[in-house]
């Protein structure tokens, strides 16, 4: 598999918001990192709140510089190349559709505009061909031609989260990273954008990164998923067996607490709030809301281990067993 993003060992740190100017302390956003995004496969990220998401999201588009760690964008080192490499590596190579198009989109300027923009930036093509493919971009998206001389403010969220998707792809991006695409969106109009983001995938032959809280989606729009916990990337399962093969018990209880799944599962209790990312606990950092920690979770941060099946790997010195019922794994105490 040749990998159109690579992220190895990759750990970000920031300061915290609180805590007044003397005394700041680290949040450890991501650490460890390690992950491939190969052409044509979509990857899915989940956790909770604050687990490092966007983090991980920014590490991959270029927009946050790791403290340490390495970023390979077509198996190039994107931090060690030269500014001016980096920018136009970035500017073509990546796309990014964020949560909410309304702030994504210059309220100011035209869709036709916006979409230009990208394409005089790094000028692309002479005049008229920037404008065909402007043309063909809204087509692409399903926007009608009609649409271009109006402003982002005149559009429905739906319409505009497509004219932020088109931008995105105005240059031909090897990768697309969408984080939370549809969470500020109507209901009613999320499955339509879903639906297009898939179909360009298959298009246009994408890595597509998919960052969202709504795990059920996830799940359907990936091919492996990714689950994260307090900076950490805990397992990484195919995304058709997540339900039942997933071997981190965090992953199994995160999933078996979705509402809307075919085979309603039995929920397994996350018990206890989410420790500090300013202070994550020793050795696995689930463990102190972990059923079955022990000793060695509290000393050791386990070790990536390679499940039976291919593209899947966790991280745990207990594993639940595959398709060990939740039911089962429901019944024991945390
Ligand atoms: N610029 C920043 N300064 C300080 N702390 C930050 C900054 N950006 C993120 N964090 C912290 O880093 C951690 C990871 O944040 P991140 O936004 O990546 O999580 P997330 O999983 O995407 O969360 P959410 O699902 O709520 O968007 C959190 O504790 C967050 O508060």
């Amino acid at each position: 598999m040749t990998a159109v993003v690579e992220v190895r060992d990759a750990h970000v740190v920031h300061r915290a918001r609180s805590g007044g100017l003397l005394r700041r302390d680290r949040v450890y956003a991501l650490t460890g990192a390690d992950l491939a995004v190969a052409a044509g496969e979509t990857v899915g990220v989940v956790g909770e709140s604050g687990c490092g998401k966007s983090t991980l999201a920014r590490v991959l588009v270029g927009i946050q510089r790791p403290a340490s760690g390495t970023v390979l964008f077509q198996a190039r080192d994107l931090w060690t190349m030269p500014p001016a490499e980096r920018r136009a590596t970035l500017g073509t190579g990546v796309g990014m559709i964020f949560q909410d198009p309304s702030t994504a989109l210059n309220r100011r300027l035209t869709v036709r505009r916006i979409l230009r923009d990208p394409l005089d930036v790094h000028d692309r093509g002479s005049g008229p061909e920037r404008e065909e493919r402007v043309r063909e971009l809204m087509s692409l998206v399903g926007l009608p031609g009609a649409l271009a001389d109006v402003l982002p403010g005149q559009l429905s969220g739906g319409q505009r989260q497509r004219v932020a998707i088109a931008r995105a792809l105005a240059l031909d991006p090897a990768l697309v990273v969408a984080d939370e695409p549809t969470s500020a969106l109507d209901v009613s109009v999320r499955a339509q954008i879903l639906n297009l983001l898939l179909d360009l995938r298959e298009r246009l032959g994408l890595a597509l990164v998919f960052v969202s809280h709504d795990i059920q989606t996830v799940r359907r729009m990936s091919d492996r998923v990714i689950t994260m916990y307090l900076g950490r990337i805990v397992e990484e399962t195919p995304a058709d067996r997540v339900t039942d093969a997933a071997r981190h018990p965090y992953t199994r209880a995160l999933f078996s607490a979705t509402p809307g799944l075919l085979d309603p599962l039995d929920p397994i209790p996350l018990t206890g709030p989410v420790p500090s990312a300013t202070r994550p606990p020793s050795g696995c950092p689930f463990r102190t809301r972990c059923w079955k920690a022990d000793h060695l979770c509290a000393e050791a941060m386990p070790e990536f281990s390679a499940a039976s099946r291919p593209g899947h790997r966790y991280r745990c010195h207990h594993p639940v067993e595959e398709d060990q019922s939740t039911r089962d794994l429901a019944r024991q105490e945390p």
